[in-house]
């Protein structure tokens, strides 16, 4: 008997904002920063196997089967859940990698909340996120699934409801390193701590943007380019740049003008993630 199948989508994230506050002793950085989820991003697909193997079946380039997020995510909840279960998995990628929209982080959230499901684990999110803590910063937002105010390395979250506009993203040809921005000497790492909630309008800088804009002029481009139409935004350490519009038909619009020549695409904000309002449907 074949199993059945579960399709869930694991979205994007864009940093509306990103402040970079001080560095710890371990070398990671203090952040504040506001994720937004996108209506727009990869579908994971899974069946459950009795044997206890994780097989990924899609290829990535650059990745190996077990360095992948999706592999790695799989792994750690099957050994500390206990779990004899196994699980086939295929992924349709769409977003781009070393973007800063957070694919990775979301491809192995989509991971551990399908796999609670499929393998019926009953974890709940506190237990997922941390687990999903030390796959990387940015999991535990999507593991929660809701826009929120990031402190800490990102993951002391405080839910917020930001407007939720429609995006131009611009995806230059470039995958940035998270790691290699975070020690550039050049780095602004002395914001100071926004004390008041909701963030107060004029915090909207992304600290990171000088630096990653120095180092890539394809991102400097888009910048510019998207500039001319509303502000161009950078989310988290790039190299992806971002705008937002009142309307899908405007947004449609300067998208249409600006992939004339650059890569990009429209998606809509979106304060609960698609995958949580799957999940949803699935109760
Ligand atoms: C900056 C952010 C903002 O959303 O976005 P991205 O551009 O990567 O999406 C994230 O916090 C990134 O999170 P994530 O991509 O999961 O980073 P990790 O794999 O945990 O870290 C990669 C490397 O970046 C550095 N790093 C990361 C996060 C942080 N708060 N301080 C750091 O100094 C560390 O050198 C670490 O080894
Ligand atoms: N399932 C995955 N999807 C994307 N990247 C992955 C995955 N597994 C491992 N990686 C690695 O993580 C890196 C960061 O990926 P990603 O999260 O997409 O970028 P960013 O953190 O800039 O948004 C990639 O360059 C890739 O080497």
């Amino acid at each position: 008997m074949t199993a059945e199948k579960l399709t869930l989508p694991s979205p994007a994230k864009l940093n509306l904002m990103l402040h970079i506050l001080g560095r710890r002793e371990d070398g990671y950085h203090e952040l504040q920063t506001l994720f937004q989820f996108l209506d727009y991003g990869d579908e994971l697909t899974f069946a459950v196997r009795d044997d206890g193997v994780i097989q990924l079946h899609t290829e990535f380039e650059g990745v190996p089967h077990d360095n992948n997020l999706i592999v790695r995510a799989a792994k750690k909840l099957q050994e500390q859940s206990g779990s004899s279960l196994g699980i086939d998995i295929w992924i349709d990628k769409i977003l781009p990698m070393g973007g800063g929209i957070g694919g990775g982080s979301s491809n192995a959230a989509t991971t551990l909340l399908g796999l609670n499901h499929l393998w019926q684990l009953g974890w709940d999110p506190d237990r997922l996120a941390a687990l999903g803590l030390t796959l990387g910063a940015d999991v535990p937002v999507f593991v929660r699934g809701h826009a929120a105010f990031a402190e800490g390395v990102g993951e002391k979250l405080t839910p917020v409801e930001p407007e939720e506009p429609w995006y131009v993203v611009l995806v230059p040809q470039v995958s940035v390193s998270t790691a290699e921005i975070f020690s550039d000497p050049l780095l602004t790492r002395n914001s100071p701590p926004i004390k008041v909630r909701p963030v107060p309008k004029g915090n909207s800088r992304n600290d990171c943007l000088p630096v990653v804009a120095r180092r890539y002029p394809e991102v400097r481009n888009a910048l510019n380019l998207l500039g001319k139409f509303t502000e161009a935004k950078l989310t988290g350490t790039g190299s992806c740049v971002f705008g937002g519009f009142p309307s899908k038909a405007e947004a449609d619009k300067v998208s249409a003008l600006l992939t004339e020549t650059l890569t990009g695409f429209v998606a809509k904000g979106s304060n609960v993630s698609m995958l949580h309002r799957k999940l949803q449907s699935l109760l």
